[in-house]
């Protein structure tokens, strides 16, 4: 049987071209063959003949290229030893293993997400709870979160109560802020299923990653048991309350399961920022001697 043709640097002709360039005609790996595999990856990872980094593989086991750096090899029979690959080639390689894991999360992602969608219409499986959805909605919100805190500052007669106050109110703008910038910048659309019926949404919540609704509730639950003295109970109903307005968000089919799972991180995440820059009357008192004149 004829051992399979290579390239200068020792590999397989058909693998590597046909992981790169499912596209080019008369290229080994055009047409068939074993590239099977290799057009799957290249279809994973979403490759083209256009990407740089294929072209320049193709160069190099190009017959061209090939009389060029070896002009004596067709005049003698001696196999030039392999060569290790060059240092790019094996960056090009590897990341079409981590696009396969992406991709593969995103299918499972998408899935799930679809089969937990069990309240996005009335129809669906869960339909009737989709009104207690809502409920829950309308709990995490931004617009009740800002106006009950603005309308607790505006009563709050106690020095510690209104830096709490102020620093809640700090922590509700800085979410809505980095959510907005995060959507606005991956601009993943929400769930083929979801029905935008959602009240009072920026421009920005067209799109769905990370889910606000989660950001804002994993932000507020650690600020309140960080700084409200609760019982047990009450501490408990706080975390619980957030977890389940997050799996409401894929029920409702808001939101992707991803969407909801960086969403608790980032705003577990926010509350730390939150605490590091901390306003007090020593470090901000502008801004409790304006409120104060209100
Ligand atoms: C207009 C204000 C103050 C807040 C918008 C709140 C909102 C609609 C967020 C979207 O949340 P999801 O990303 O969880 O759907």
């Amino acid at each position: 049987m004829p051992s399979p043709r290579r390239n200068v640097e020792g590999r397989p002709l058909g693998a590597s071209a046909a992981n790169c360039s499912s596209s080019v005609p008369g290229s080994p790996a055009h047409g068939g063959g074993g590239g099977g595999r290799f057009e799957f990856q290249a279809l994973l990872s979403g490759r083209t003949g256009a990407d740089p980094a294929c072209a320049r593989l193709r160069a190099s086991e190009s017959p061209v290229h090939r009389r060029g750096s070896f002009p004596l090899a067709a005049a003698g029979p001696a196999p030039a030893p392999p060569a290790p690959p060059p240092e790019d080639d094996r960056m090009t390689l590897n990341p079409s293993f981590l696009a396969i894991a992406l991709r593969s999360l995103l299918a499972i992602d998408l899935w799930l997400s679809k089969k937990l969608g069990v309240c996005a219409g009335e129809s669906s499986s869960w339909g009737s709870a989709r009104p207690l959805m809502k409920l829950l909605e309308i709990s995490g919100h931004g617009v009740p979160w800002l106006l009950g805190t603005l309308y607790c500052l505006s009563r709050s007669d106690s020095w510690a109560g209104r830096e709490v106050l102020m620093n809640l109110l700090f922590a509700l703008l800085l979410d809505l802020l980095l959510v907005a910038a995060m959507k606005g910048l991956v601009r993943r659309r929400r769930p083929a299923h979801n029905q935008m019926d959602m009240f009072f949404t920026l421009s920005v919540d067209k799109y769905s990653f990370p889910s606000g609704h989660t950001t804002r509730a994993a932000l507020v639950s650690r600020f309140i048991l960080n700084h409200l003295v609760l019982a047990i109970p009450l501490r408990v109903l706080v975390v619980l309350w957030a977890f389940i307005l997050g799996l409401s968000r894929v029920m409702l089919g808001r939101h992707n399961v991803t969407d909801v799972a960086f969403g608790f991180f980032v705003g577990y995440m926010q509350y730390s920022i939150v605490d590091y820059f901390w306003l007090s009357p020593h470090n901000a008192p502008f801004l409790f001697v304006l409120w104060n004149q209100q």
